[in-house]
């Protein structure tokens, strides 16, 4: 699903009202429709509905909402924020709203007097929010915030840009945010989730040719035919048919990082999976994971051995394996010669991060997947996400690899700056082994999704959906790691 800019949705917006048979107040009528059945089935009568409105369309969105809801019966209160003119469509459901003579109509909101079986609608700004929210209105939406009941914004919570960062200023804090036709960037950055809740997004009818037409560097992934295709393998079926892969992670004392990524890989479907390992650690492997091979390493406490990787088909390095000089030699020819997909995490990125002369050897498409404090080792410290998202663009433009930065909505960028985001996981998954798990993962799928952005865009997606899972079946804190590899189960089965 794609993210579209302000200005985007603005045309879109535009082109729909001029191409297809619907004027711009039966859009909004539309729009409106579509809140009051989200809303009618989920909360009853008794609730007290509260609507804060601007005199924008966000506004008008909002004077059409407390019209609906009160001919559905809810007693509707509804706060005019900015007084009585505004945009035509607001003064066109202004003067339909008065028609009912059940919804109260205030200009203060302590004449509103709510109990706790309230909801608070926002309707003041959406997205044509041009500045901090100051003076009154910030005060009103204040004390919104503090009141209790259910609170819901309308298409975004006022306060918030839909696309660039938002001032320190008074944002609402939404339970919900009812949010049109196609999810806004603002909703991907971690800064935010305290004020959006839980996002829906409700499809209004905006044309989907001028929508399919857009170009947008960001997307939500969805899991498509291709993905489940890639996966399926011949029914005579042999090993070397779903590929083979090698874990060079962890060193004496660290082999769990090795153990789970190697144990998601073998859940994921990988034909062989190799593990490099230190001699005095190799009947830990071997007891623990009887499928796997050893490619036993020269060195008995840091991983150091150039071995033969040639039949690999994917790499993964890093994970716990330190900083010794050997290891990092290791790395450096690895990055000169291996030529199958490698996949590069925690220890490896801070490697890359020190000896910045291994960037340039980078093979193309590689896959790098830090955390945010790893990834500021890398591009140097920044503010927010907006600017993170920016210093990845570029980080993978530049090196032409794909990058997996994680955190609550993950960003998977591609070789060319394209951005999508996960939305499966939860979290109880940030949990020491959970970045080894997908090191696992990734590993186990490259062989057969061949393509670094689609393994890495799927890979993401299956560790949040066996997670989300354990968290079902474990609880936040119960679940770790290993409770995820049992649900890696239900994870491909949800798309086989
Ligand atoms: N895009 C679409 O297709 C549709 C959009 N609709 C609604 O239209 C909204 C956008 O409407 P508008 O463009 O009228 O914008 P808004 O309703 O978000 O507000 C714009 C008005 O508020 C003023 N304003 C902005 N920031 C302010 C601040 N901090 N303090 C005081 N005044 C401020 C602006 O000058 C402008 O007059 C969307 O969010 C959505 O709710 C819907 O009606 C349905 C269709
Ligand atoms: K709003």
């Amino acid at each position: 699903m794609k993210i579209l800019s302000v200005e985007q949705i603005r045309e879109a917006d535009q082109y729909t009202i001029k191409n297809l048979p619907i004027t711009s107040i039966n859009l909004m009528e539309r729009a409106s429709e579509e809140v009051v059945k989200w809303i009618s089935p989920y909360f009853s009568t008794d609730y007290d509905i509260i609507i804060l409105v601007g005199s924008g369309n966000n506004g008008g969105d909002g004077l059409a909402i407390g019209r609906l809801l009160s001919k559905l019966n809810y007693k509707v209160r509804i706060l005019l924020t900015m007084g009585e003119t505004g945009s035509p469509d607001f003064e066109e459901n202004l003067k339909r709203l008065k028609l009912i003579k059940t919804v109260r109509i205030l200009n203060d909101f302590d004449f509103i007097n709510a109990d706790k079986k309230s909801i608070y609608i926002d309707a003041i700004f959406g997205s044509g929010l041009s500045r901090p929210i100051k003076g009154e209105i910030a005060s009103w939406i204040q004390k919104a915030n503090e009141a209790s009941g259910t609170k819901i914004a309308i298409d975004i919570p006022s306060g918030l840009f839909a696309d660039k960062p938002s001032p320190d200023e008074t944002i609402f804090i939404s339970d919900y945010t009812l949010s049109f036709q196609v999810p806004k960037l603002a909703f991907m950055m971690a800064e935010n989730q305290a004020f959006i809740g839980h996002s829906e997004i409700l499809d209004i009818g905006l044309s989907k040719e001028f929508i399919n037409n857009c170009l947008s560097d960001y997307s939500i992934f969805k899991i498509t035919n291709y993905h489940k295709s890639s996966l399926k393998v011949a029914s005579i079926a042999h090993k070397g048919i779903r590929g083979r892969a090698a874990i060079i992670a962890g060193g004496h004392a660290r082999m769990g990082a090795a153990s789970l990524a190697a144990k998601a890989a073998l859940h994921s479907g990988i034909g062989l999976i190799s593990v490099q390992v230190c001699p005095p650690c190799i009947n830990i492997i071997q007891i623990q994971i009887p499928e796997a091979l050893i490619l036993a390493d020269e060195n008995e406490y840091a991983l150091g051995s150039f071995l033969d990787y040639e039949k690999q088909d994917a790499l993964v390095f890093g994970p716990a394996i330190g900083f010794a000089n050997k290891t990092i030699k290791l790395l450096e020819k690895i990055l000169s010669h291996y030529k199958g997909q490698l996949i590069l995490d925690a220890d490896a990125i801070t490697i890359l991060a020190e000896h910045r002369e291994l960037l340039e050897l980078l093979p193309k498409g590689t896959i790098l997947t830090p955390h945010h404090g790893e990834f500021k080792r890398l591009v140097g410290k920044y503010d927010n996400n907006f600017e993170a998202l920016m210093q990845l663009k570029s980080f993978c433009k530049h090196h032409k690899v794909v990058m997996i930065l994680k955190g609550q909505h993950t960003a998977i960028c591609d070789e060319k700056g394209f951005v999508s985001f996960n939305t499966t996981g939860n979290n109880g998954m940030a949990k020491g082994g959970s970045g080894d798990l997908l090191c696992g993962i990734l590993a186990g799928i490259a062989p057969r999704v061949k393509t670094p952005f689609e393994t890495a865009k799927l890979a993401v997606y299956l560790h949040g959906v066996a997670g989300d899972q354990s968290l079902k079946e474990f609880g936040e804190n119960y679940m770790t790691p290993s409770t995820m590899i049992s649900n890696l189960k239900e994870a491909f089965k949800s798309i086989e």
